[in-house]
């Protein structure tokens, strides 16, 4: 749908890290188009992820919980394109849809939010950490076995604040999205991508569309990047291969540079007490199969129950 200034609608979801995102590509899109920002109407759209505040999403029955409502938007003609998270896209979207693009990647590392301790060795024996995230929790407890995990939701705001009123000791989130929301200053560590890989997709924003909807992907191709994309490509095709289970906790990053690619994955238990690691480089014109194939080592390697079976 174009709106009566002309320009191409963007939908996104509420939040305020949704609405920071979705205005990069405002900005963006309204200078591929010569047009003032405010040219480019921005449609907010509720999710049911959105309405879901007291349970982990993994338990609220699965993918695409903060994109269907976009996804119909797109298909009705009511926007023209949504922004997304890259890590909040179901690995498969709906028929008709596709991903043009993605913004140049942010950060992608986690960091450690806590009053006293300065890095994950430092928290207290028994400390609690919160966090929504089961990659997140495998992993603390994977390095921390003695730590408890809490599941802690709401938006970045009220995670900070149960840090700071001591409700918890930790919480852990992408300095990507503090960054957006102009709380990088929150962060007590960077954490290392060595001993704690991101989720697929973190620090990427992406741009979805209707696939028949060419002149659109044109102009966006102006302004996405090519080498978040090749990473993106690799990354989620190594996760496609290891998604048939949500319960399980997947982490993996690819790194592009000039025409060579690295990639490290992981799939963990749920309270990190096992897990498999895999590493492959090669060339960005291999990024599926590279990313498929790390995949499928992956599934070989692990025991039954890390695939929940
Ligand atoms: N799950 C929510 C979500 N989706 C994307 C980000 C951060 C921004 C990004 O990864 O690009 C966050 C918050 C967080 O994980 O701290």
């Amino acid at each position: 749908m174009i709106a009566s200034t002309g320009a191409p609608v963007i939908g996104t979801r509420g939040s305020p890290l949704a609405l920071a995102q979705a205005r990069q590509v405002q900005a963006l899109l309204a200078g591929a188009l010569g047009c003032p920002a405010e040219a480019v109407a921005l449609s907010v759209i509720k999710t049911t992820g959105d309405m879901i505040q007291d349970r982990a999403l993994s338990e609220a029955g699965g993918k695409g919980l903060f994109t269907k409502e976009l996804d119909s938007a797109l298909l009705d003609g009511r926007i023209a394109l949504a922004v997304h998270s890259a890590k909040d896209l179901p690995t498969v979207l709906p028929k008709g849809l596709v991903i043009a693009g993605y913004l140049a990647r942010e950060d992608v590392r986690d960091v450690l939010i806590s009053r006293g301790a300065r890095s994950i060795a430092e928290l207290p024996r028994g400390a609690v950490v919160g966090s929504a995230s089961l990659r997140r929790q495998a992993q603390v407890r994977r390095l921390r076995p003695d730590v408890s995990v809490t599941l802690l939701r709401g938006n970045v705001g009220t995670r900070l604040a149960k840090v700071e009123s001591g409700e918890i000791d930790a919480t852990l989130l992408a300095l990507a999205g503090l960054r957006r929301l102009g709380l990088a200053d929150k962060a007590t560590a960077v954490l290392d991508t060595e001993d704690f890989l991101p989720a697929i997709g973190q620090g990427a924003i992406a741009i979805v569309t209707r696939a028949d909807d060419l002149a659109l992907r044109e102009m966006l191709m102006r302004f996405t990047d090519p080498a978040t994309g090749v990473a993106l490509e690799v990354e989620r095709a190594f996760l496609r291969v290891l998604d048939g289970s949500c319960r399980t906790p997947i982490a993996g990053l690819a790194r592009v540079q000039g025409a060579s690619l690295s990639f490290r994955g992981m799939l963990l238990a749920p309270d990190g007490s096992d897990w498999v690691a895999v590493e492959r480089s090669g060339p960005v014109a291999e990024a599926l199969g590279l990313g498929e194939d790390a995949g499928r080592e992956v599934v070989a390697r692990a025991r039954p129950a890390l695939l929940g079976k």
